[in-house]
């Protein structure tokens, strides 16, 4: 199987804990060596939303600001790089064919951002479809897509399953600046919709989650599956 796998910053950094990214790589580790050819996509977390904050006070503009956080994405990439040590490609691809000649190789691509005006949401969404991916997996700090946020919404209720336009409709009015929070980016949502890729938004703070979800297709997060698919495997 051929899987992608996005990291949240504030899964894999929101502090700088060798044993957690130790942790994500160990789970990527485990799923190569159970076949699987794996790219990943790391996202900036709370650090690129501080740098976000303070260069926005010091009025930077947004497509400076998104410089600034895919700035962090990559430098959260070298971490995982780090961690991976030779299974890795050795430094953040900054374009899709960089990635794809690295799975080829037998390494694993990592990617952090790679233009402005998007997140590293759609980065994983564009790998995916770039490589025939079997599987997207966004691993963030919420276990799946919610009805509204769940950090500030007690009642916002899961989603367990949504197809592909619905999942745009309900990020289509989210904020689109610089550092702004989604369970995925509307970009992301469009490019799942149109590559019908097999997706699953999940809580990933655990990486053994993570690898529970590709191998065995148990996880407690949202499938997002093709429009007019009944089940939740197409
Ligand atoms: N409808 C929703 N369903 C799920 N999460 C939502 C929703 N609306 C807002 N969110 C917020 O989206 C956040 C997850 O996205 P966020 O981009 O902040 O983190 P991430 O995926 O870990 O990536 P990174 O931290 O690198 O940006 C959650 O913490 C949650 O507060
Ligand atoms: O391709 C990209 C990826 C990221 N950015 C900017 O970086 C921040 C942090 O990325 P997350 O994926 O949200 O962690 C994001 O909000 C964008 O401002 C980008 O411009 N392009």
């Amino acid at each position: 199987m051929r899987v992608v796998i996005s990291i949240g910053g504030s899964v894999l950094a929101p502090d700088l804990d060798a044993d957690r990214v130790a942790g994500h790589a160990a789970a990527v580790e485990r799923l190569l060596d159970e076949g699987c050819e794996v790219g990943a996509v790391v996202g900036g977390g709370g650090t690129a939303r501080d740098y976000i904050g303070t260069a926005r006070q010091l009025g930077a503009n947004e497509v400076q600001l998104d410089q600034i956080g895919i700035d962090v994405t990559r430098i959260n990439a070298r971490l995982l790089i780090a961690a991976l040590d030779d299974r890795a490609a050795p430094s953040p691809a900054h374009e899709y064919e960089e990635a794809g000649e690295a799975l080829r190789r037998g390494d694993v691509p990592v990617m952090g951002g790679v233009m402005p005006g998007q997140t590293t949401d759609a980065v994983a969404a564009a790998l995916a479809e770039y490589v025939d991916a079997d599987l997207l997996v966004y691993a963030t700090s919420v276990d799946g897509v919610f009805s509204a946020d769940p950090d500030s919404d007690p009642d916002a209720e899961q989603y367990g399953r949504l197809t592909g336009t619905e999942l745009v409709d309900l990020v289509a009015p989210m904020s689109r600046g610089a550092g702004a929070s989604a369970p995925v980016d509307l970009l992301a949502a469009k490019l799942i919709e149109r590559s019908k890729m097999r997706t699953i938004v999940l809580d990933g703070t655990d990486p053994e989650r993570i690898a529970s979800a590709v191998l065995d297709g148990d996880h407690s997060g949202t499938d997002v599956v093709p429009d007019g698919c009944e089940s939740a495997w197409p």
